[in-house]
This record gives C-alpha cells, structure tokens and sequence, in this order.
C-alpha cells in the first residue's frame, strides 16, 4: 500500500519515496512543491526503523500519463487536470542513517519503498551534528537556506593528513582562512603556522570587495591562542603584544635561494654541494671571498673546507652566487640577521597548539617565500628529530602555504622543502593547509595527498575536474552546486565527515563577536543564529 505522507500538516503535500538505489533516491512529491537543490531531506523507514538523510541533487516534472505530448496539446488543463498524477521527480544523493543505537552511518543500505519523506527538524539535526569534529568553520546549507543547528566542524586529528582550500578570487577565502585560524585558537588541538604578506590578518584591513575587516587580534577571548611575529614598528608591537621576527644566519640553507632566482646548471650544482653547510659559513665565505682573485688551492680565509668543495666552478659563477645572497640579504635585512632567531619561541608556540601569525606587511613575495621555506624546514627537522628521539606526545602542526602553485606546481624543482613536507609531512605530524585557484596547476600528487578539500567556487571545469578526481568523496553529484556557490559557500569533503558537506562559512566579524562573548570552554554548543 503507497502511503502518502503529508510533510507539514498540509493535505495537498505529499512526498513519497519511489527508488531507486543505494546511492541514489527518487522522491515524487507534488508538481507545486517549492524544492530547491541541495535540500537536505529525511526519509524514515519505519519497516527497518531507520531515518536516512538525502541532498536533492535534481528536480524534474513528470507524470503518469502515456500520452507524451499532453503537456504540450492545448487545454491540457482541462483534459488531464493537474492533480497528483503530476508531479516533480527529485533526484537525492543519500548522506547516510541513523539505526537504533543513535549512531550515524554511510549509506550502506536503501529506504523501504514509500518510505516517508520530509523536512527534517531541529532534533533530527543532532544525528548531522554528531559526525562533526572541532574546528567550526560554518553552518550547514540546504537549498537555499541554512540549518543553523548543524555547525560545520572539521577534525583536529585529520588535519595533519593534508587539507586543500580552492578558491576563485574574491569567493571568501581570506574570510575563510580568517574563521579557520579563530577556531584553532579556541580549539587549541594543533599548531597553525601561516604567514602574511598583506599584513591583513593581523588586525583587518579591506577585504577585496572593500569593505573593513577585523583581524585575529579582534578574537580577544582567544588571543592565548595565538602568537604573532612581526616586522612591524616597535611602538605597533608593544601596543599589540606582538613579537619582533627575527631569522638568523644559521637559520638559511643554501636550497632557500632556488626558490627566489632562476639557476643555471653549475649554480644549481653549487647550492647542492652546500645544502648541509651551515648557512652563517655560507654566507660569512661568500661575503668575505673575492672571487676575481679566488683560488681554492691559495685559500687562507675562514672556510676552506667551503672553498674546497668549490674548487671546480668558475669564478663567474661564483660571482653570481654572491651576488644573490647579498641580495637576499638586503632583500630581507628588516628581519635577517647574524645572530638571534625566532624559530625556537616559534616552534615552542606551534607546540603549544595556538596559532602562530607571520606578519610581513608589505615585504616581496620572494620574502614570504623565504621566510615560510626556512620555517617549514625547521619544523620538519625538528619533528622527524622528535620521531628519532621518541619521547613525549608527537606534535602536529599544519602549515598554511596560500597561492600554493607557486611552490607546489608540477615540474618544479625547486620547491624541495615544501615537497618533502607534502609528501613525508604526515608520518611526522606535520601537515599542510594549501591554498589555491588554480588546482589544475598543483602537482597531481601533492592532490592525492589531501583528505581535506574546501571548495569555494571554482569556475574553471578543468580546476572542478581537477578537484573531483581527487577528493577521497564522489563529488561529481555536486558539480552544478559547486558551479552555483556564491560567496562564503563552501562544499567542504573531508575525512570523519561521512557526506561532502555543503556550507555557509561563518561571516568572521560576526563569528568573533559572538565567540568573543562566550567562555573559552569546548565544544561550542550555542546557536549561530544571527549570524546570517
Ligand atoms: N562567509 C561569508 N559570509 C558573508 N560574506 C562573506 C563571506 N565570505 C566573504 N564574504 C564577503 O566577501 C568579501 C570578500 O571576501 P574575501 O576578502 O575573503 O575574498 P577573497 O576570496 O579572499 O578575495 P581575494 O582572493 O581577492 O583576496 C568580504 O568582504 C565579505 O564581505
């Protein structure tokens, strides 16, 4: 017997299940139901005591007459009439079921024929909120509205495994970046390093539409969580608590130069023959050699082991290389010096799990470069001598790297750290949180390593192709939705999540104002109501 289940009191609405299989459900419902894609729907199976969970990934008019062309004959209405025999067809792709025990599950079996479909209700929200984990980055979206009950939350422990953030230009994902770094300051579960080259982060400043935003140092209630390091001016610093950056001599390895110029050949051969010399003798050697007159058998300078190894290039090439760590050293001399560095405090406040800001206002790209290659170097060091040493609980710390085709592209070998990082990372607990545009042009193997992706809009199909390849969930039912994402949506697929999740990112000047308000205590339970 077909029951036929009203939805909210209303005779005239009927939903009901009528297939189709594991994967995929179809619904009728009336041909006047106001249903929109990405509605999240609740089909209870009363026969196996089962409530599933579905998105609407498609809407459709049929009906049950034989005649092909009825809605196209004239006065149709009046011959057919439009009563139940027409009806819109709803294409579902399932999220997953809750049995007996509470527990939600994948979707491993199918709704009983005619099982009863509906809007699902603010309890009914708990079984969603459950496979939530703890970094809250925004609420659920379904169709056009939001269920602001069911907060959207990531996994602290899956984040060492990797994460990928896509984003078209001026899509939310500063805003994006800003609400994720708010939460791993309230959540204290990982270290977050990221480096900022606009100086936005730190205290606000314009978003791309132009509006004034706040920074991190706004999230008051959170500021333990976080530890800035600056190029700022002192009186800046000391009004905002934030540390000097410094970076040392022996902080530099010779590798760091290949990502700031273009090498020949021989001048690559020279970085390689230096990699493990300490970076204060290479560049005491270059700084104090005069390579018009060089000759390693005559040497009588500090290094000769250094001028030794270099016996065999010529003194053009040598001269190149000088040249470049002295413009290295100019480039960067606000913050790059002999001797005193911030590593030690930086590495000590990622493993305290606060967030740590690298604030470089206004510095070159090839400083940004710099700076994040000679801090991920550090810390992978630091955590595979931790793996050596064995002791103690093993840290995590997630290193955000933003337009991250620059260093982690295909074909480029110049990136070595940063490889080393994507590919070894996770066995030492280091992951890495790479933003982009443009996937297409990441390297097919640093994707493969990411079980987090947050997508914001991507309007290239060759960047959405990308994308769907390559995240561990089949995203291809959500390529019209990820087509259609508007500003600060987000459809985010991720390890401990059991569906691809759609999202409305929280608005960060609402988020903290509200997170500002409430005690520094987890989980966070309170709605987010106003905020949209
Ligand atoms: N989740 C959101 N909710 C509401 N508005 C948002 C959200 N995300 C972004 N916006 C709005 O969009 C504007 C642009 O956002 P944002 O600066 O984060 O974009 P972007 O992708 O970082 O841009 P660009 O790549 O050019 O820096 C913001 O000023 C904000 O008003």
């Amino acid at each position: 017997m077909m029951s036929l289940t009203d939805i909210d009191g209303d005779d005239a609405s009927k939903y009901r299940l009528i297939g189709d299989r594991v994967l995929g459900y179809r619904f009728a419902v009336p041909h006047d139901a106001e249903l929109y894609l990405g509605d999240v729907l609740k089909i209870t199976d009363d026969i196996k005591g089962l409530t599933f969970f579905a998105k609407v990934n498609d809407l459709l008019h049929d009906c049950n007459f034989s005649d092909p062309k009825w809605d196209t004959r004239p006065h149709t209405e009046h011959f057919y009439g439009i009563g139940e025999d027409v009806f819109i067809l709803v294409e579902a792709t399932p999220l997953g079921y809750v049995g007996g025990d509470g527990t939600f599950r994948k979707p491993r079996t199918i709704p009983a024929k005619f099982s009863r479909v509906e809007r699902p209700d603010s309890r009914d929200f708990a079984f969603l909120a459950q496979v939530m984990g703890e970094i809250e980055v925004g609420v659920m979206k379904t169709g056009q509205g939001v269920l602001k009950d069911v907060r959207v939350a990531l996994h602290a422990q899956v984040m060492r495994q990797h994460m990928g953030v896509f984003a078209t230009t001026g899509m939310g994902k500063s805003n994006f970046m800003k609400v994720f770094c708010a939460s791993c300051m309230r959540a204290r579960e990982f270290g977050l390093l990221i480096v900022d080259p606009h100086g936005e982060y730190v205290a606000g400043g314009r978003s791309s539409s132009g509006e004034a935003t706040m920074g991190l140092l706004h999230y008051q209630a959170g500021r333990d969580g976080l530890e800035v390091f600056s190029t700022r001016p002192e009186d800046y610093r000391r009004k905002y608590h934030l540390n000097q950056l410094y970076l040392d001599h022996d902080d530099f390895r010779a590798p760091d130069l290949l990502l700031l110029y273009e090498h020949s050949p021989p001048q690559r051969e020279v970085v390689e023959m230096l990699e493990s010399t300490p970076g204060s003798d290479v560049i005491d050697f270059f700084q104090s050699t005069d390579f018009a007159t060089f000759d390693a058998g005559t040497y009588t300078g500090r290094h000769p082991r250094i001028a030794n190894d270099l016996k065999n290039f010529s003194p053009s090439t040598l001269s190149v290389m000088q040249r470049r760590i002295a413009g290295m050293m100019n480039r960067n001399r606000g913050f790059f010096r002999r001797q005193g560095s911030s590593i030690p405090d930086i590495l000590k406040a990622l493993h305290e799990n606060k967030v740590v800001l690298i604030d470089i206002p206004g510095m070159s790209e090839q400083s940004e470069l710099f700076v994040l290659s000679i801090i991920t170097r550090k810390i992978m060091r630091s955590h595979q001598g931790e793996e050596a040493g064995g002791e103690g609980e093993p840290k995590q710390v997630l290193i955000t790297i933003e337009e991250a085709q620059r260093v982690l592209g295909s074909g480029l070998g110049n990136t070595r750290t940063f490889r080393e990082a994507a590919m070894e990372g996770r066995k030492f607990g280091v992951g890495l949180c790479v933003v982009t545009q443009q996937p297409k042009n990441i390297d097919a193997r640093v994707l493969a390593q990411l079980n987090t992706f947050v997508v914001m809009g991507l309007s290239d199909r060759g960047d959405r192709d990308t994308i769907a390849s390559s995240a561990k969930q089949d995203l291809s039912a959500l390529d019209s939705e990820i087509q259609t994402l508007e500003r600060g949506e987000a459809v985010i697929s991720t390890i401990g999540i059991p569906f691809p999740v759609s999202t409305r990112i929280h608005l960060f000047e609402d988020y903290i104002l509200d997170l500002n308000r409430k005690p520094a205590a987890k989980p966070i339970d309170d709605g987010l109501e106003k905020t949209f």
